[in-house]
């Protein structure tokens, strides 16, 4: 069997009375985009910072890449390439989106640039930000300010950026957030181009993206996860449908 990257077990995180996540178990395999789903304030985003280490949980443990992160910070989880996007980029607005990635790959590749000469480690640089912004379909806005990007194309941008510190796992929060049709066509488009490239962790409150992107979905519910189980099955598991009544149209 394919070992998880990713593995919650008994994960749980309680604001005095109110247990937020509660005993959560999850595996995320190599490869797959796995979302995670449930109605508002089931305990998403605070599992997502109990993943990503900027909040310490009360049991359990995290495993990735076969080593126990449990009691690691943030930025020693980044390290070992569990990133989570929209978090550790900063994306500089005065300079180009070729600039934003360059400056990602060089922080990532620490010294092994400069065995080149000024001009050519310059030019290798900007190649490799180039397949970068062109893994997320941005190559035509390449010598663009990013200030000057659109919402959507910004989106791109932190992805190519996330990606250029070569993480082994994408956690990414709601990317979706904050864009008009047109823009979550686009975002949606440049993460169906990365899925199956890297594991990515989707949270997100729009279900026709979730259901065509995810290979996994998981569903939490007052804080604990009510099943694992592919787009279709999800769809129909009389549990979720339940959980979800008085939504949003959901599944
Ligand atoms: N720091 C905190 N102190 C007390 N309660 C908190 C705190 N953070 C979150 N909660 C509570 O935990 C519950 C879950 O919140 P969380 O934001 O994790 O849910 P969510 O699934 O991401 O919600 P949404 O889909 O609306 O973003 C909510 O009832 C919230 O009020």
């Amino acid at each position: 069997m394919t070992e998880p990257l990713l593995e919650l077990r008994g994960l749980r995180k309680a604001y005095g009375a109110i247990v937020v996540t509660d005993d959560v178990n999850l595996s995320v395999l190599p490869g797959e985009l796995h979302a995670i789903i449930g109605p508002n304030g089931a305990g998403k985003t605070t599992l997502i910072h109990q993943i990503s280490g900027t909040l310490s949980s009360d049991s359990g443990r995290v495993l990735f890449d076969g080593e126990d992160i449990t009691h690691l910070p943030m930025h020693g989880r980044v390290l070992r390439g569990l990133a989570r996007s929209f978090q550790i980029t900063s994306i500089l607005p005065a300079f180009s989106a070729l600039e934003n990635v360059a400056l990602a790959v060089q922080a990532r590749s620490g010294s092994s640039f400069r065995f080149f000469g000024d001009a050519a480690q310059e030019k290798a640089l900007n190649e490799a930000a180039m397949e970068y912004l062109s893994m997320v379909g941005l190559a035509p806005r390449a010598r663009v300010a990013a200030g000057l990007l659109s919402h959507g194309e910004k989106r791109q941008l932190e992805l190519a950026v996330g990606l250029a510190t070569q993480p082994k796992l994408l956690l990414l929060d709601e990317p979706l957030a904050g864009t008009g049709h047109e823009e979550s066509l686009r975002v949606v488009e440049t993460l169906q181009r990365l899925k199956g490239r890297i594991t990515i962790v989707l949270i997100e409150h729009d279900m026709d993206a979730v259901f065509s992107l995810a290979d996994r979905v998981s569903v939490l519910v007052y804080g604990r996860v009510i099943a694992t189980d592919s787009p279709e099955s999800i769809r129909a598991n009389e549990e979720v449908r339940a959980a979800y009544l008085g939504e949003e149209e959901v599944v």
